[in-house]
């Protein structure tokens, strides 16, 4: 799924009423049908409803959905905002048609003083204050109408955006005054801040609704960020040839553990392995030797002379991509080894974890680093990175954009939906993953997939896209089975292999 700016999904609008054609009003009750069958399948007509109207087309929304509710019999109390006597020209049909049907209980226009309503548990309220049309956060009465909602025992039900949500930049916004959902019912294609991590609290449930908007726009018009869907992802799985042997399946060298960090080396080489790599070798200190030989006996075990940390870079001739840094440990020998490392290797390289806290460490080597390189930071590793705690998602996304860009490398920002920035300045959102994942040593699973599939031979940008959406999605099928509290890593690596086959299927 593309994902317009509001200038875009303005546009979208237009292109969609002169090229149907449709008259503007007849698509906005096209898109109140389809709001309307979406609270209607989830509330009863026993349910109260109080509808806030704001003065532009969510507000037009919002009264047609007043309307029709009350057509199907449900009790519907409306507030249309209009304080400064100006109404959009299809909010103000909508108004007639509501005034002139004589079906809600209750019509209030407010200009100037406004008597809130008693908002109970039972009381459904539609929110269509603002949607894709707000330009500041809000202030005044609206904001304190927003807390009232926010604060009240009421469910509600967003049209298009919680309203005072913007489509993309939050950083600036003022949280409280941003209506806090049950249900958002967001019309046509999701908006950028409905993937940032920080706003999911406003969101609820998000439901989107096909209101039918032109399909020649969606699939002509250039963006810049988007969702990855599964139909994206299978033309680009590769099929194992039946003449294969291990050799020509790729080989991977895992460069991970220090002393008390084994697990993670584990992790990543097991995952790596799960993810068809033909061989996998990994460095780890010496004294993980014996524990490394009984949890993957399928690896080839290459030990550092030290006992407890990555001491030396190594060669890197034979293999065709690197993962390095989980469980690393910090230590400034292992910082050495590491940069030296990267300078030495010429295959695909993925960092992680410590490798990117080392990274950090040493700012000047972010320089040194070759183009290609995908790193999979977590936000508190992110901001460690770039030097700087960002004060929003959003500004950390723009952050990560051009940090890959910088680079021209891959920076996959790891959240709710992970973000893959790519280095044409593209950005590409996971769709798949739950909470459960959110366990120790999930990332780790993570860089092990990304190493795999790059020995296996898929680039780099496949890898990180494919990688990320297997990774949730072996998460996914785990917690079926198991639930999201007793989830852990080892579970997400052993559900791999129903992620891939249902690729492959
Ligand atoms: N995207 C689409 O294709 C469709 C959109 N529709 C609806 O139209 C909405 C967008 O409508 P509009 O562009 O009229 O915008 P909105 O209805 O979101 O808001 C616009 C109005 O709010 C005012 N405003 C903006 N920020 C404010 C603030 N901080 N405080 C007070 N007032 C503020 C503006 O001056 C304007 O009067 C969508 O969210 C959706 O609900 C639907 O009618 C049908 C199709
Ligand atoms: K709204």
């Amino acid at each position: 799924m593309k994902i317009f700016t509001a200038a875009q999904i303005h546009e979208l609008d237009n292109y969609t009423i002169e090229h149907e054609p449709v008259k503007s009003i007849d698509l906005m009750e096209r898109a109140a049908k389809a709001l309307t069958r979406a609270i209607m399948d989830e509330w009863t007509d026993r349910t109260p409803v109080v509808v806030f109207a704001g003065p532009g087309n969510n507000g037009g929304d919002a009264l047609a959905v007043a309307r029709m509710l009350a057509e199907n019999h449900y009790q519907v109390s409306v507030y249309l905002f209009n304080i400064h006597d100006k109404l959009s020209e299809d909010c103000a049909a909508n108004k007639e048609r509501l005034v002139y049907a004589k079906k809600v209980s209750h019509f209030t226009e407010i200009t100037l003083n406004f008597d809130p309503p008693e908002l109970t548990p039972e009381t459904l309220v539609v929110d269509g204050l603002f949607g894709s049309g707000i330009n500041k956060p809000l202030s005044g009465g609206f904001a304190s109408l927003v807390r009232y909602i926010n604060q009240s025992p009421a469910k509600v039900v967003s049209i298009d955006m919680p309203s005072g949500l913007m489509c993309e930049d939050n950083t600036y916004n003022v949280r409280q005054n941003i209506i806090r959902a049950d249900l958002t019912l967001t019309l046509q294609q999701k908006k950028l801040s409905m993937m940032l991590t920080d706003c999911q609290q406003y969101l609820g449930r998000l439901r989107v609704l096909d209101i039918r908007l032109s399909p020649d726009y969606i699939r002509d018009t250039e963006v810049s960020c988007r969702i990855q869907e599964e139909t994206d992802l299978i033309p680009c799985v590769r099929h194992r040839g039946d003449f294969v042997h291990k050799g020509t399946m790729g080989h991977a060298l895992i460069i991970a553990g220090s002393y008390g960090m084994s697990g993670a080396a584990i992790l990543a080489t097991r995952a790596c392995l799960r993810s068809g790599a033909g061989k996998v070798t990994v460095h780890t200190p010496k004294r993980n030797y014996g524990i490394m030989q009984v949890a993957v006996p399928e690896a080839v075990l290459q030990m550092d002379r030290e006992e407890t940390y990555f001491s030396d870079s190594v060669e890197s001739q034979d293999y065709d991509a690197l993962a390095i840094g989980p469980g690393l440990g910090q230590s400034e020998n292992s910082a050495i080894a590491l940069i030296g490392q990267i300078r030495r290797t010429q295959c695909p390289i993925v960092v992680d974890a410590d490798g990117l806290n080392m990274l950090a460490n040493h700012q000047a080597w972010m320089q040194q680093l070759p183009l290609g390189i995908i790193m999979t930071p977590h936000p508190k590793e992110f901001d460690r990175l770039v030097g700087v705690t960002s004060s929003s998602d959003y500004e950390r996304l723009t952050k990560a954009r051009q940090l890959a860009e910088h680079l021209q490398g891959y920076v996959l920002l790891k959240g709710h939906y992970s973000a893959l920035c790519k280095p044409d300045g593209h950005i590409v959102f996971n769709s798949t993953g739950n909470s459960g994942m959110a366990t120790a040593g999930s990332g780790d699973v993570l860089t092990g997939i990304i190493a795999g599939l790059l020995a296996r031979g898929y680039d780099q940008a496949t890898a990180c896209q494919l990688g990320m959406y297997l990774h949730g999605l072996a998460g996914d099928l785990a917690v079926r089975d198991l639930g999201k509290e007793s989830l852990i890593a080892s579970d997400i690596i052993n559900y791999l292999p129903k992620a891939f086959l249902r690729l492959e299927d």
